[in-house]
C-alpha cells in the first residue's frame, strides 16, 4: 500500500487527445486508446456485492452502453467510474479503475477535480434551482478564473454544444426549472459539458423524456462522441442499437458480454445474451 502512487495531476488529464503520464499503456498510439480501464472490479453495498469481477475498457471517443435487466448493476458500476459512490457511506469498491493508466480507486485523490474530469448526467434532470446561465457558471467559478466575457462565451458555447442555445439564449436570466424537462435535461449536459470533462457518464438520460426531447439528446449523444468519450445506461435496447459504438450486457452484479454493438446485437456468443437481445428473457 505504501508504495502506491497518489494525489496524481487530474489537471494533466484533458479532453481527447490529452492524455499524459501513460508509461503503463502498453498499447502503441496509433491503436485504439482507452480512456478507462476497469480491472477485477467487485462493489459492495455493505455486505451485498452489487458487481463481481467487472474486467472491460472504455475506448476513447466512442459510446458505451451498458444493458441488463433491472438490478444488474448498470448503475453501480457507471458511479464507480467517477466515484460517485463515495458520497454514500457504506459502499466500497476493490479492483482498478485506471483513467488514462491512474487508478482513480487509490487513496487521495481530489474527487471533486475527478468528478469534474468525469462528468455524470443522471436520471432525472437535475438543473440547480438558479438561473439558466448560473447553473452552467457555477460549475466553471469552481475551477477556472474567468472574466465575464470569457465566462459569457463558456455559457454560450456549452449551451451550443448541448443543442440548447437556440432556444436559451433570450431567458437566461430565468430559473432552470422554467424549461421543459429535455431542455432541462439538455441544460444539465451542458452543465457538465462547460467545465470541459474527458468523459460524459449518463444514467439513463432520456427515461423521463417524451421521444422527441429524446429523440434530440440521442443526436447530442453522436455529436459529443466526437469530442467526449461517453458511457450510457440504457433500458433501452434500441437507444443502445442507435447511439453506442460498444455494449456491455450485464446480469446480476456480473458483465457477461461485451463488445462492439453491432456484434452484440446481430451475433452475440453467449447464449444469455442472445435471450436478452431477442426478448426471452427480461
Ligand atoms: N444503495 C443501495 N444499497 C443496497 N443495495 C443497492 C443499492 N443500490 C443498488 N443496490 C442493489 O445493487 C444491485 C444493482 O443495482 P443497480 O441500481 O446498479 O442496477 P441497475 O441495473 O442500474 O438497475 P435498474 O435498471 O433497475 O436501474 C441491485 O440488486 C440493487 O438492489
Amino acid at each position: 500500500m505504501s508504495n502506491m502512487k497518489t494525489n496524481f495531476d487530474l489537471n494533466q488529464i484533458d479532453r481527447l487527445g490529452g492524455s499524459v503520464n501513460v508509461e503503463n499503456n502498453q498499447q502503441p498510439q496509433s491503436e485504439i486508446r482507452n480512456a478507462l480501464e476497469v480491472r477485477d472490479l467487485n462493489f459492495f453495498y455493505g455486505s451485498f456485492q452489487g458487481l463481481k469481477n467487472i474486467n472491460l475498457n472504455i475506448e476513447e471517443g466512442k459510446v458505451t452502453a451498458f444493458i441488463g435487466p433491472s438490478g444488474c448493476g448498470k448503475s453501480t458500476l457507471l458511479r464507480t467510474l467517477n466515484r460517485m459512490y463515495d458520497l454514500y457511506p457504506g459502499q466500497r469498491a476493490e479492483g482498478e479503475i485506471n483513467f488514462y493508466g491512474q487508478n482513480i480507486l487509490e487513496q487521495g485523490q481530489d474527487l471533486n477535480l475527478l468528478r469534474s474530469r468525469i462528468g455524470m448526467v443522471f436520471q432525472k434532470p437535475t438543473p440547480f434551482p438558479m438561473s439558466i446561465y448560473e447553473n452552467i457558471a457555477f460549475g466553471v467559478r469552481l475551477y477556472e478564473k474567468l472574466s465575464r466575457s470569457e465566462m459569457d462565451e463558456r455559457v454560450e458555447w456549452a449551451l451550443n454544444k448541448a443543442a440548447l442555445w437556440t432556444e436559451a439564449k433570450d431567458k437566461l436570466n430565468q430559473s432552470g426549472l422554467s424549461l421543459s424537462g429535455g431542455q432541462q435535461q439538455r441544460l444539465c449536459i451542458a452543465r457538465g459539458v462547460a467545465v470541459k470533462p474527458s468523459v460524459i457518464l449518463l444514467d439513463e438520460p432520456t427515461s423521463a423524456l417524451d421521444p422527441i426531447s429524446t429523440g434530440k439528446i440521442e443526436e447530442l449523444i453522436n455529436e459529443l462522441k466526437h469530442e467526449y468519450t461517453i458511457a450510457i445506461v440504457t433500458h433501452n435496447m434500441q437507444q443502445a442499437a442507435r447511439v453506442s459504438d460498444y455494449t456491455a450486457y450485464m446480469y446480476l452484479g456480473s458483465l457477461i458480454e461485451y463488445g462492439k454493438t453491432d456484434e452484440i446485437f446481430i451475433k452475440p456468443q453467449r447464449k444469455e445474451t442472445e435471450d436478452y437481445i431477442t426478448g426471452r428473457f427480461g
